[in-house]
């Protein structure tokens, strides 16, 4: 295939997406829309694409090409057309591990700043540790599964037979390599739960009681409520969120589960919900709060490109908000579980400290929960005991 044509193919992607969509998404749409790509077209597409985003916005003053070519470089390990055409002196070292191939591009290229692959650096947690965090951002995730204790090695074997590598990282969670089918290598899908190793993580900070009455307040498709109710089954769920839709995949995902004693309502935190909820009194509530999701980005790396400062501010808004019209209906010495997916300090803890100084709450433990030497996402959690 002649490079021109791969590079047409990259440059038409490039002008035609503006970061609405994901970038998965809108690659689906794309190549659905242009039959005429090749299966091999579509490959060299999506990693030319990747590999252009993963660079973030170091040597922005590059030509699209030459960033191509230089993030593609950095994120793979076997070379291609695009960096033999425009890299020519560095595409023989592509296989050297990624911090030398670093250090030949800052020599070549000596206006790269590492830092600027992840332009709001100056917003990271304090936890972070910058270098290895921004170098994370050129190797691709792992996906990861939960899988009940008692399935583990059943579930291991499977993907053995199956020649797909599997990992135990943690109890109960194994690493997979991306892009990993599941449904054709796992027979039974409800031996496992997809979810990112620290978001499993965080379940260590739940410690749920028997006979509890917990609510996950921003559901979603319940990965939280799932991981509570995996620790202690005898527990009592209410699960809400603002969008309806969600909690519709909630339903499908805790029926295969066998989570049968749940309650769930459309319930919109920034509104007073008195009227809904004056009788509850819970024993633990997770607040899952939307975020910038900039601890994930690793995945969605379009956003190292497309996302805008401002934006943190008004997820602050919500998180801080949310916490408020929530804490009330926590019983007395019971936890407030805060979580984001963020790497942002505004977003982690300043929140914390806005909701200990406001609220009737002790901080009890607070983490980053860093995913970068674990090809994983980062996370941040925190628990609050309600005085
Ligand atoms: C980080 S996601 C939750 C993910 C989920 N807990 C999980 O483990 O998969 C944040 C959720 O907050 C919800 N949300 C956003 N605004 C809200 C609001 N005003 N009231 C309630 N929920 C809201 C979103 O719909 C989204 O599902």
């Amino acid at each position: 295939m002649r490079v021109e044509h791969q590079i047409r193919a990259f440059e038409q992607i490039y002008q035609s997406y503006d970061g609405v969509l994901p970038l998965h998404r809108f690659l689906f749409a794309y190549f659905k829309q242009n039959k005429q790509m090749g299966s091999s077209d579509r490959r060299w597409a999506a990693r030319y694409i990747y590999s252009f985003f993963r660079l973030g916005k170091a040597l922005s003053e590059l030509t699209p090409l030459q960033r191509l070519a230089i993030g593609d470089f950095l994120c793979q390990q076997s070379t291609s057309l695009v960096v033999e055409t425009y890299l020519n002196n560095l595409s023989p070292s592509i296989e050297l591990p990624l911090d030398d191939k670093i250090k030949l591009v800052e020599r070549e290229y000596p206006t790269f700043k590492l830092a600027e692959v992840f332009i709001l650096h100056t917003h990271l947690s304090p936890a972070i540790d910058q270098a290895q965090f921004f170098r994370s951002f050129f190797i691709q995730p792992n996906l990861f599964i939960r899988v009940k204790g008692t399935h583990i090695q059943a579930v291991i074997n499977q993907l053995l037979a199956k020649d797909v590598p599997a990992t135990e990282v943690i109890a109960n969670a194994l690493a997979l390599p991306n892009g990993t089918k599941l449904e054709d290598v796992i027979t039974d899908s409800r031996l496992y739960q997809v979810q990112d190793l620290s978001s499993q993580k965080t379940g260590a900070y739940f410690k749920p009681e028997k006979y509890d009455y917990w609510w996950d307040c921003c559901a979603a498709s319940g990965g939280k409520s799932l991981l509570l109710h995996d620790i202690e089954p005898n527990i009592e769920l209410l699960v809400s969120d603002v969008r309806e839709n969600s909690l519709n995949n909630l339903d499908e995902r805790f029926q295969s589960a066998g989570i049968k004693k749940y309650h769930k309502k459309v319930i919109d935190l920034l509104q007073n919900n008195d009227q809904t909820l004056h009788h509850y009194e819970f024993d633990g509530i997770l607040l899952d709060a939307p975020c910038s999701g900039s601890g994930t980005w690793g995945r969605t790396p379009e956003m190292l490109w497309f996302f805008e400062k401002y934006k943190i501010e008004s997820y602050v808004k919500l998180q801080k908000a949310f916490a408020g019209n929530v804490i009330k209906y926590l019983k007395p010495g019971k936890p407030l579980i805060y979580m984001t997916c963020s790497v942002f300090k505004a977003e982690n803890e300043d929140v914390v400290s806005y909701i200990e100084e406001n609220f009737p709450v002790k901080l009890e433990q607070m983490e980053l929960i860093k995913g970068y030497h674990d090809k994983a996402d980062s996370m941040f959690v925190a628990r609050f005991i309600k005085q």
